[in-house]
């Protein structure tokens, strides 16, 4: 069940504690409670999800972020790199997490993505071999009701259809959608088409986690499949501020137990008999590990933490995916711009939805998108080894929205226009989340560090010179009328200043919770996701892959999170935990011994 109030928890102890149902952790709150034995809390800082309409129509999505009570509604430290400019960085903060308010692009990616991910941890069970599986376990593709046409839109037994969250090709179709494929006819060799985008290169058709018109979220799925087993508890509207070490096993610190607060009494804690897992997401995670002791001894000194574990990998490596708009004026009335203008034709059109799930409402922001790479003998390869994550990932992406997209250059008050959108797929640059304070209700520091390394600016001046290629294919030349950014052409400064100004995020946060060897010198969790240095802690969450996947990293998180449950279940079904024996033996000696399992926030100075 859902919970508002802490009081109305059945214990203040339970086998497992998920901090976010998120994207990841609702996974978790799903496959854990498979088992009718295994007592389940997932605290989640977010409101409901429950009749928020921008989480529910598709085409409404851009509008639950950012400023609103639904985003953490963070932003960027200013970087000379992209022109001194602060960027508000989205995450959902809401049941379902940023599942519930992203833009429901659904893939994951190439083989080579897993494979490098297993090599770099040295367990062969993140391999695309062994990962391949959780795709039937997770994903219910829908059958597309339009006639597929001469091409295959998607190849369906790379895809599974009993799973929880049902996927589905584009439902609303657009005037540009034939020109797009005409194009790739035209093109072959720069732009082929992909007979399926979830994980081969080639331009085709988006696969969305919508079904009939409406976002499916891990909250829509997972979590409602779930939400009525009696060893599930779900408490909303309530913010995990730090982990509780509880007891020592073989010289490492437990942290058996999390400390958290609605913002109005006083703060509670809750027990986990396995363990706590954070799920709480790229910022969240490490945010939480700082608080809690977790992190380079150096800030966290400065900030008057007392280290428990020296890490200084926490809330580095921070990598994600950035984009560059370019705008094209076309001819003729459709396109999406006039909607977005024009609040009685967007009134009218969230009626059609409401009424029929149909139109353009019931679309992502996109219909096609296509994953590329360079020629090998370009020349940004002289000075930087190929990033890619092997040969057939890619380097760039395009997406091709159906009007004016970006968030830095305003719509102009009247036209139409065609969006393409390069987004860089390897990137080298890496930023970090740190803590601002040891409030854990003051933001963290975020600075992704966006293109402060060469090759990064030079993928995506190749990648805009590739994309006006594509623009002037003969299958446009009745549609396109100029381009708007055509200055920006004029030589490799014009570009780049392009790049650096209107430069945007995907908001695909990796890194800051890197999965490594055990045996390696850097990294915050092992290949089994637990926690360096720790004990009774994991982490399950975009957070933990050591490099942005090569494509949109909702699909990526998923696939983590199916493996992250099978791992746990397999640790406790062989019996190879023996925590609650500690437990038993260390038990927590609360400074308060209240049964409501409150706590002051100067008592936890004594932590
Ligand atoms: C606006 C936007 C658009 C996107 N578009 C796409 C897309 O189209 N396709 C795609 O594949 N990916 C997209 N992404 C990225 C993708 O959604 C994320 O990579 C993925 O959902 C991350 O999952 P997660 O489980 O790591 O974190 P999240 O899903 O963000 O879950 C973390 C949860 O933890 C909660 N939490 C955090 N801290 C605390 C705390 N201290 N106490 C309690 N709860 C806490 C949060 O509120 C949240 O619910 C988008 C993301 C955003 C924000």
């Amino acid at each position: 069940a859902v919970y508002t109030k802490f009081e109305d928890l059945p214990s203040v102890s339970f086998d497992y504690v998920i901090v976010g149902a998120g994207t990841a952790g609702n996974v978790l709150a799903y496959r854990l409670t498979e088992d009718a034995s295994a007592s389940v809390l997932v605290i989640e800082a977010g409101p409901s999800d429950e009749n928020v309409l921008p989480a529910i129509a598709p085409f409404l999505a851009p509008g639950l972020t950012p400023n609103t009570p639904y985003d953490w509604n963070y932003t960027t430290v200013p970087r000379e790199s992209i022109d001194n400019r602060s960027i508000p960085y989205n995450r959902g903060h809401i049941l379902g997490g940023s599942s519930s308010a992203n833009y429901h692009v659904h893939q994951y990616g190439p083989p080579d993505d897993y494979d490098k991910l297993a090599a770099i941890t040295g367990d062969n069970g993140w391999s695309w071999d062994k990962i391949k599986k959780y795709v039937y376990k997770h994903e219910k593709f829908r059958k597309p009701v339009q006639d597929a046409g001469e091409e295959k839109r998607y190849i369906q037994e790379d895809h599974g259809t009993q799973g929880i969250v049902p996927v589905s090709l584009p439902g609303h179709h657009q005037a540009v959608d034939d020109l797009v494929i005409a194009a790739t006819r035209e093109l072959p060799h720069d732009f082929p088409y992909s007979p399926d985008t979830s994980g081969i290169l080639g331009l085709g058709w988006a696969q969305s986690t919508i079904d009939n018109g409406t976002r499916q979220s891990s909250s829509t799925t997972y979590l409602r499949s779930a939400n009525s087993r009696p060893n599930l508890s779900v408490l909303i509207e309530t913010q995990v501020l730090k982990l509780l070490p509880t007891s020592r096993n073989g010289g490492k610190p437990a942290f058996r137990g999390v400390l958290l607060s609605n913002g109005e009494s006083t703060p509670n804690y809750v027990f986990a008999k396995n363990e706590v897992i954070l799920s709480a997401g790229s910022i969240g995670t490490p945010q939480l590990l700082l608080l809690s002791g977790i992190g380079p001894k150096e800030d966290l000194e400065s900030h008057g933490i007392h280290t428990l574990v020296d890490n200084p990998s926490v809330g580095h490596n921070f990598s994600d995916h950035i984009y560059v708009p370019y705008h094209f004026a076309v001819r003729g009335a459709d396109t999406l711009d006039d909607l977005l203008r024009n609040p009685a034709l967007m009134q009218a059109a969230i009626g059609e939805w409401m009424v029929t799930q149909k139109g353009p409402i019931s679309n992502g922001v996109l219909n096609q998108f296509g994953f590329f790479r360079f020629p090998s003998n370009t020349s940004i390869f002289d000075s930087t080894p190929d990033p890619a994550t092997g040969p057939n990932a890619p380097h760039w992406e395009m997406m091709i929205c159906n009007f004016w997209l970006s968030r830095v250059l305003s719509i102009p008050p009247t036209g139409n226009f065609l969006s393409l959108l390069t987004v860089l797929g390897a990137p080298i640059s890496r930023g970090f989340v740190k803590l601002s304070s040891a409030d854990p209700l003051h933001k963290p520091i975020i600075d992704p560090q966006y293109l402060t390394k060469d090759y990064d600016t030079a993928a995506l001046r190749e990648a805009a010179r590739a994309m006006k290629k594509f623009a002037s294919a003969k299958a446009f030349s009745d549609f396109i009328i100029e381009p708007v950014e055509s200055s920006a052409f004029d030589s490799d400064e014009t570009l780049d200043d392009h790049i650096r100004k209107t430069v945007d995020i995907v908001f695909h946060a990796v890194g800051t919770g890197s999965m490594s060897k055990d045996s390696a010198n850097w990294g915050v969790v092992n290949s089994k996701l637990k926690v360096k240095g720790t004990d009774g802690l994991r982490v399950v969450d975009a957070s933990v892959w050591p490099f942005v996947p090569s494509v949109h990293t909702q699909g990526p998180t998923y696939l983590v999170a199916e493996r992250a449950a099978d791992i746990i279940l397999d640790e406790y079904k062989s019996g190879a935990w023996d925590g609650l024996l500690h437990l038993a033996q260390n038990v927590w000696s609360s400074p308060d011994s209240s049964p409501s399992g409150s706590v002051t926030l100067s008592q936890l100075g004594d932590l």
